[in-house]
């Protein structure tokens, strides 16, 4: 690991969604059980795409290998939603992998979904911030170990919207945003706390990203996925839908 954040364009393209998620799963749990100092800390993405790897998480051999009381779970982000609302990222995560696998409810930190956004973003950063010991990043000392993000058809990835306010800020670990033409507010990890991370893994599926994907990779700046760095790498696991226009 470098001292400096990366952008290191690793980027490895499978035949399926299946194919990508079997590889993640297999990789994370490598990783989770490698770390033998410490917990293993994830920072889960919502949407469609990692739903496949959280079902199969909870699936045999998976459910029963993953280290679940040494791993703490956080979210890149979410809908500012009661968790039971079907458009919740924390509601799907319960549903497909919490409410199945050995984790204890205290390993779980779901974004707050009370108060106002501005107040749940300030608890989850004091949240984060109690987790991580400082409330400044040390170089070389990630929050988390592995920050898993998808890339929406329009370059945002988390909560990260195209133009949104919440692009421009250096200090707050989350914070609130409200996309120009998504539905719900949302709260974000914002770019220090992502850069935070020892490995960044996108998971890019299907032809409706092949366009914002070609101007991640060309670095356009319109594309909230461009900015992305981490403490280690960053890594781009695609399928062969969303591929062609690299
Ligand atoms: O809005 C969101 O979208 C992105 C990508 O979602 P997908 O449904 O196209 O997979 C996701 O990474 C983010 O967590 C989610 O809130």
């Amino acid at each position: 690991m470098t001292g400096q954040n990366t952008r290191t364009a690793e980027v490895q393209v499978f035949a399926d969604r299946a194919a990508i998620t079997h590889y993640l799963a297999d990789w994370l749990l490598q990783q989770a059980v490698a770390k033998t100092s410490g917990p293993f800390v994830i920072a889960l993405s919502g949407g469609s795409t990692p739903q496949a790897l959280y079902s199969l998480m909870a699936q045999e051999p998976y459910a029963s290998r993953f280290p679940w009381a040494r791993m703490q779970f956080f979210l890149g982000d979410d809908r500012f939603l009661p968790h039971d609302h079907p458009d919740s990222n924390s509601g799907m995560l319960h549903r497909l992998l919490f409410s199945r696998v050995p984790v204890p409810a205290a390993n779980v930190h779901a974004m707050p979904a009370t108060g106002t956004p501005e107040d749940a973003a300030h608890a989850y950063e004091t949240l984060l911030k109690q987790f991580y010991g400082a409330d400044r990043f040390e170089p070389n000392r990630p929050l988390f170990d592995v920050n898993l993000l998808g890339l929406g058809a329009d370059g945002h990835t988390a909560s990260l919207f195209p133009g949104q306010p919440v692009l421009q800020e250096k200090t707050a670990w989350v914070a609130p945003c409200i996309p120009p033409a998504a539905p719900y507010t949302r709260l974000t990890l914002t770019y220090p706390a992502i850069h935070a991370s020892r490995h960044v893994v996108f998971m890019v599926e299907g032809a409706g990203k092949k366009e914002a994907l070609a101007k991640v990779r060309a670095q356009d700046p319109t594309c909230p996925a461009s900015a992305i760095t981490a403490m280690g790498d960053v890594r781009w696991l695609i399928d062969t839908a969303a591929a062609p226009a690299l």
